[in-house]
């Protein structure tokens, strides 16, 4: 199974509602597409995220570093020997892990298809169905009361709520939600680098104090800035969770022999796709540190990438895949099927797409 041609579109998808974090305000998912096909007649596809204020990935950059760099590479490479595939694409140019990422998916789906399973089987079959939690975004704390309620009323059980933009009403936000839903519902809070760590921590300890019950908190300070993100959690009972601060397995290997935090989120467009998560859900595994899988705003078909990851490992315990719920439309024939809050992996081969469309490309 050796590629014929490496193919690069766009797809664009409205949100439901405008997602708010700390670090950006976006309407639409608009992603790059990839299409690889074989000289066997086989077709892998994958998708790249241009979350440019996160991993500095723009949509000309991951389609430049596709056409002009990793293309290259990979045309005539053999699918079989993937260890040479997956060498020389992450050996194409530094950083750009979103491009990387795009055809890292779409090189896994064709992996699957050549081994005739699907692909979660092949790389532990751990699981078929997963459970990912719904971000709310951040606004005034009258609307994210209202949007928490309306999560909840679809199912969610976990609700993943955007701070970090203007501290001091941060309480006052998570204090509306919990009287808004109650203490059956599981809070996760990511402040996406929001906070300076003394500022962190003094506004988690103040939600300890309150009792409003967080199960973890996300990138509270700078992504680089890996002292703070220790000091955040030496100095607060609610588990850390590092984000922006982990894209490599070098990255989360320091941040654990750092203790700098308790979880680590893994995303494929920081890792540069699949090969790279499953490293650092090995280093995660020596230190018996539980992961939770993440997303950017994506669609369909790298959000499927991560929930056949999620489905293969138990190291990852905690699914953020919320990216084609947060969609008001979804343009992607098969994959998996995101019923709300519940994720089923398809049991076809490689990733489960059938008929993408060629209007993409
Ligand atoms: C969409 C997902 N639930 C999420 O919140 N991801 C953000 C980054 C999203 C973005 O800005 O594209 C995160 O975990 O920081
Ligand atoms: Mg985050």
């Amino acid at each position: 199974m050796k590629i014929k041609d490496i193919q690069v579109g766009k797809i664009s998808v409205p949100l439901v509602k405008p997602f708010k974090t700390a670090l950006r305000t976006v309407k639409s998912i608009e992603d790059v597409v990839v299409k690889i096909t074989t000289d066997t007649g086989h077709v892998g596809y994958g998708e790249a995220a241009p979350t440019a204020v996160i991993t500095g990935d723009t949509t000309g950059a991951i389609i430049g570093a596709i056409n002009e760099y990793i293309k290259p590479q990979l045309i005539g490479l053999n699918i079989e020997n993937f260890e040479e595939v997956m060498l020389k694409l992450h050996s194409s140019l530094i950083k750009n892990t979103s491009g990387k990422a795009a055809v890292d998916i779409a090189l896994y789906d064709l992996f699957g298809q050549l081994h005739n399973a699907p692909l979660y089987k092949l790389l532990g079959g751990y699981r078929n169905e997963i459970i990912t939690d719904i971000t709310i975004s951040v606004n005034d704390p009258d609307e994210m009361a209202k949007d928490s309620i309306e999560a909840v009323a679809r199912g969610y059980k976990t609700l993943k709520i955007k701070v970090g933009k203007d501290p001091q009403k941060d309480i006052e936000r998570i204090k509306g939600i919990r009287n808004a839903i109650g203490y059956d519902i599981k809070l996760r809070i990511d402040a996406n680098q929001g906070w300076r760590p003394k500022e962190a921590i003094s506004i988690l300890r103040r939600m300890e104090d309150k009792g409003l019950e967080i199960e973890l908190v996300e990138q509270p300070v700078l992504a680089h800035d890996f002292e703070g993100l220790k000091l955040v959690t030496d100095n607060v009972g609610i588990p850390v969770l590092a984000d922006e601060s982990v894209f490599s397995p070098r990255d989360a290997l320091r941040i654990l022999e750092m203790r700098a935090a308790d979880l680590i989120n893994i995303k494929l467009m920081k890792t540069g796709g699949i090969y790279n998560a499953l490293k650092i859900c090995s280093v995660a595994e020596v230190y018996n540190v539980e992961c939770m899988i993440g997303c950017m705003l994506e669609s369909k078909i790298s959000v499927t990438a991560a929930a056949h990851l999620a489905g293969a490992k138990s190291i990852i315990t905690k699914i953020d895949l919320d990216g084609p719920s947060l969609c008001s439309q979804d343009p992607i024939n098969g994959g998996a099927i995101f019923d709300d809050y519940r994720i089923t992996i398809p049991e076809e081969k490689g990733l489960g797409f059938t008929n993408i469309s060629d209007a993409f490309f």
